[in-house]
């Protein structure tokens, strides 16, 4: 699990060579009604005071867990933050040592409000402030022999230039480094305090001078990191006169972003190209600093620049990552989770199950899987506490994607897993092919959406009518569009054909390669009250779960189970995973059997498998079966 508590005790000020941890904490913000258009509830919920679970998206029957040092659920109270997770490492600000606090997480997750907060509920920079004003009192009160003064400096990092909000108009600063290694920003405003409301009056305007823009997410989304320094000096009344300056930065950092979904265009591009590649310098500087990596990239980019005093070393720092839990957030929520955390566990028990009532619209598979394409995972009803057995056999996370899709979505897990391992230029570059990749799975989904929605129309007045000349024509269309799906994905490769339910319905089954996946069946199944009545569907229902074989080409089929079986014969561990319904266990298992019983002589033994039922090995071999041919 994620080990980044130690925050150790240095006795010694920024001499000592020792290096602190990043301690990191989570917090969940409540769910907002009106960030969830779609109504789909919440993506993610807490375990316990470290712990919390977010769905699987690559596999909806599974949820990762993550562990953090402190977790804070919805519930929590800015107070209850402050307390655990800030007031402990003020006390060293009097003993010459530096701090950092910074909000991290995606634009709207609630940064602003844990650091900054409201009237009515003060987040960590007011409470922060107030106490350290209370220790330096308390201190004067008990140590007459040392005298303290408090300042501040208050300044932004915007499209990576440091601008001074205590006097707005200020050109781009300099960060420079003295020879005791202290970051300076020469002339940088610093104004004494006297007093905690003496702060108020310079803070309240000045962070108005933040650099704020409205973009689709946060009607107020920061654009820039906005960081407070609090410094606090310690001099000795008689000699030898010492002096200890302890410096404290509360840092509330732009929102990471995700520019496909917040519209971002232009300058707002700009700027969001500039906030992503300071957090992504910070996280590879925490990650450093909590691997105990020699090299920490601190010069790669003005934030972590200017923090250097002050994380790691002998800062004591702190990260509140901000979460949302609506499943628009997913991905920037997931992402945010994997930097904070260094290790996850997969847990096979989904917190959410399907419930979709009968009455209700059912949504359409070809929607669910562009959807999940798209980055946003598998729609679900919240209900906890229960689970079910899958209807169909294949779970819905199983369930394959039409052939374009699942190219590109290929190619995006594929990249992120290489992400994660990738030096920071690489990762960069992949970052840019993820996104392209991202667009051009939305694009896909649209078009096949529109065409879809196009053909069902048709088909509707065909019936009216009793014509079938117009529908021909869409349906075309629309078969064309996914033979284009599938060239413009993969050129080169024979590619299966996955005709949409209209087409299939004119077509003798025989005629394709590939002729039904499941979830274009059950597609025709949802259509069912368009197109035909209930017996019918059952009908169509029995040939889905037993029929579905004796609709493949025999020598496709052949070809296919001979692939599973060399995967399951030679694949890695990481190979074995790739096939459909297979999970980290269920390939150990796999892994376990081949070695003490030798190679698997058909697809069938791999019922010999501990855990591997009838039913599952059904549901395995429709998946992979289908799924290779799709590929
Ligand atoms: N814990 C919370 N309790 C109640 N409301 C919250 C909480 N966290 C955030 N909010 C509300 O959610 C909205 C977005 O929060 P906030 O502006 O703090 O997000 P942010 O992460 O700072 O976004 P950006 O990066 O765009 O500035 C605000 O209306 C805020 O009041």
């Amino acid at each position: 699990m994620a080990q980044r508590v130690a925050v150790s005790e240095v006795g010694g000020g920024r001499a000592s060579k020792r290096t602190s941890r990043v301690r990191v904490a989570v917090r969940l913000r409540p769910y907002m009604e009106e960030q969830d258009e779609k109504g789909e509830g919440p993506c993610v919920r807490g375990l316990g005071p470290q712990s919390l679970e977010i769905t699987n998206w690559r596999n909806a029957t599974e949820t990762l867990q993550y562990q953090f040092d402190v977790f804070h659920g919805e519930q929590s109270t800015q107070q209850e933050v402050f307390l655990s997770s800030v007031k402990p490492i003020l006390p060293h600000l009097l003993n010459g040592q530096n701090a950092s606090v910074f909000a991290y997480g995606p634009t709207g997750a609630g940064k602003t409000h844990t650091m900054l907060g409201s009237p009515e509920q003060p987040g960590v920079i007011p409470r922060a402030v107030r106490e350290v004003f209370h220790l330096v009192r308390e201190q004067e009160r008990e140590k007459g022999d040392w005298e303290y003064s408090i300042g501040m400096s208050y300044l932004e990092i915007y499209n990576e230039k440091v601008l001074d909000l205590l006097s707005p108009g200020s050109q781009d600063l300099p960060i420079r480094e003295d020879k005791e290694r202290n970051i300076l920003i020469p002339g940088l405003t610093y104004v004494p305090l006297s007093s905690f409301s003496h702060f108020h009056t310079h803070f309240i305007p000045a962070s108005l001078n933040r650099t704020t823009a409205s973009t689709k997410l946060n009607q107020r989304s920061s654009r820039s990191h906005a960081i407070l320094l609090i410094k606090v000096v310690k001099s000795q009344r008689g000699p030898p006169h010492r002096q200890l300056t302890g410096k404290l930065y509360l840092v509330d950092l732009a929102g990471s972003e995700d520019n496909r979904r917040t519209g971002n265009q232009g300058l707002r591009l700009k700027e969001s190209g500039a906030i992503n590649l300071s957090l992504f310098t910070l996280s590879k500087v925490v990650d450093c600093l909590n691997a105990g990596a020699g090299r920490v990239p601190y010069r790669d980019s003005k934030l972590t620049r200017l923090l250097q005093d002050s994380l790691g070393g002998s800062a004591h720092s702190v990260m509140i990552t901000n979460i949302a839990p609506e499943y628009k957030y997913y991905f920037d929520t997931f992402t945010a989770l994997n930097f904070a955390a260094k290790s996850k566990l997969i847990v096979n028990r989904p917190f959410v199950r399907e419930t979709v009532s009968s009455s209700a619209p059912v949504k359409r598979p070809s929607d669910e899987q562009a959807s999940a394409a798209a980055g946003e995972p598998q729609r679900k009803r919240v209900k906890e506490g229960h689970e079910e057995e899958e209807k169909e056999g294949v779970p819905a996370g199983a369930q394959p994607h039409s052939p374009a899709v699942s190219t590109v979505l290929d190619r995006l897990l594929a990249l992120e897993k290489l992400m994660m391992g990738s030096p920071e230029r690489e990762r960069l570059n992949l970052l840019k092919t993820v996104a392209q990749s991202r667009r051009e799975i939305q694009e896909l989904r649209d078009k096949q959406r529109e065409l879809e929605a196009k053909a069902l129309k048709f088909e509707r007045a065909d019936q009216d009518k009793g014509m079938q000349g117009d529908s021909v024509l869409c349906k075309t269309e629309l078969s064309s569009l996914h033979r284009k799906q599938s060239t413009v994905a993969r050129p080169k490769k024979q590619q299966a054909v996955v005709p949409p339910l209209q087409v299939s319905q004119v077509q003798p089954l025989q005629q394709c390669a590939v002729l039904c996946k499941p979830s274009l069946c059950s597609s025709n199944k949802q259509h069912g009250p368009v197109l035909k009545g209930k017996e019918n569907n059952k009908a169509e229902d029995s040939c889905i779960s037993n029929d579905w074989e004796s609709r493949l080409d025999q020598s496709v089929l052949q070809q296919s189970q001979q692939k599973i079986l060399e995967i399951l014969n030679s694949g890695t561990l990481k190979n074995l995973k790739t096939l459909q319904l297979v999970g980290d266990k269920t390939a150990k298992l796999i892994l376990g059997w081949r070695e003490i019983n030798g190679p698997f002589q058909q697809v069938e033994d791999l019922q010999k498998v501990e855990g591997i039922t009838a039913k599952r090995f059904s549901s395995f071999i429709k998946a992979n079966i289908l799924g290779t041919i799709g590929r």
